[in-house]
This record gives C-alpha cells, structure tokens and sequence, in this order.
C-alpha cells in the first residue's frame, strides 16, 4: 500500500510491548504470486476443530512443519493430511522476508520452519486465541498481511476484556515476541475496503519456528 495515508505512518512502530508494526514492508505482489504456487499444491481448506465445528478460516501452509486442527486438537505435522506427503516448501522470498523483519525488531537468526497461510473472505473473523503450538517461545512471530485492511485485536494476557485494536494494511508486517509472546489475539469482521472495491480477500501470512 503506498498512498498518503502509509507515507505518514512511521516505518517501525511498537504498538504494544514487544509487538512492532513494520508499516507497508513487504512487496505483496511477488508475495501473492509465492502464495499461488504454494496453493496450487496445497490449497486452502477448512480443518475440523476439536469441539467439531470447522475453522471459519480456510488455511494452509509451507515449510517443513505446518499447522493443522482436527477432532484430536491443534499442533504441527511434517506432512498435508490430504496427500500425505510434505508440505509446499518454503518459497525463499517468504523466508528472507520474516528472517528480515525479526532481526529489524531485535530478534537476529530467526529461520521460520513453518508458515501458516490463513485466507479471509470478506465478513469472516478470527476468535480470540494464543498462538502455543511451538515448542521454544523464544523466538517470535512473524505476520503479513496481503490483500483487505483487518483490525488486529490486542487482548493481552486474557481472553477477556476490551482489546487494544491496531489496523493493518497490505504490506504490513507484526512481530511479536518476548513478553508478548503469548498474548490473546483475533482478527476482527473483515470489511470491504471502499478506496479497493474490488478487492475481495485478505490473505495473511504467520510464520514461526514450531520445531
Ligand atoms: O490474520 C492475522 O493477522 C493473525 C492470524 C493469527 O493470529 C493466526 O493465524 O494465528
Ligand atoms: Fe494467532
């Protein structure tokens, strides 16, 4: 995104402790395409949840580890259940890409093993929640957004209560690590975004170390 409203955001901003925003730091149109080919191998799908309902959000995922969700619970699999075979790899831009952010925020040597890909279609929203699947909590994450503006929500060490709310924009990059590596937080009712009519989807990127 680069219009006036980017150019008067600063380009690193803490939003939240130990959370930074990188405004409009990624080229989302060489994005998009790493995205298609990864999709064409692993397409987006809806996971059962443990409780049996399916996640609102259709996802998938590259790497050596990817996220999956079913009846037995949430965690990392080296391989797609649908074919049985390993994920995508990781395209070498979306790895240079969050390896960047990370150290630009103080966390130098981060290689994400993992990069869920989650596709929000306009009115869908993702509850509040802890990102705690990874095994060392010492290393961040990394999140990109592409595509449709979210409201990111902050709501801190509970699920509960009012959240801390931050826009993010096509090219946006969050790191969050550290004292705030365990936060709750969700993704509010994505909307039509009137200046981009035509824009129809927000796809975002999160990528971790789960291994
Ligand atoms: O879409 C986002 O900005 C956040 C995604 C997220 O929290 C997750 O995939 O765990
Ligand atoms: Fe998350």
């Amino acid at each position: 995104m680069s219009d006036l409203f980017s150019q008067l955001r600063s380009p690193q901003e803490e939003i939240y402790p130990e959370v930074f925003v990188l405004a409009d730091f990624a080229d989302t149109g060489s994005l998009r395409e790493a995205v298609s080919s990864v999709i064409r191998k692993a397409p987006f799908r809806k996971m059962m949840t443990p409780i049996g309902h399916y996640t609102g959000i259709p996802l998938t995922n590259c790497g050596k580890f990817g996220w999956v969700s079913d009846i037995h619970g949430y965690r990392y699999l080296s391989k797609d259940p649908q074919t049985n075979g390993p994920w995508p790899a990781m395209p070498e831009i979306f790895s240079t890409l969050a390896s960047s952010a990370a150290e630009q925020v103080g966390y130098p040597g981060f290689k994400p093993d993992a990069c869920l890909i989650n596709c929000y279609e306009l009115g869908t929203k993702l509850n509040a929640h802890q990102d705690k699947n990874e095994k060392d909590f010492s290393w961040p994450i990394v999140s990109v957004s592409i595509g449709l503006p979210a409201v990111f929500q902050i709501f801190g060490k509970k699920r509960e209560g009012k959240p801390f709310n931050y826009q993010l924009h096509d090219g946006d990059v969050m790191v969050w690590g550290g004292k705030s590596r365990l936060i709750y937080h969700g993704v509010k009712t994505i909307k039509p975004d009137n200046q981009n009519p035509s824009l129809q989807q927000r796809i975002n990127l999160t990528f971790r170390k789960a291994g």
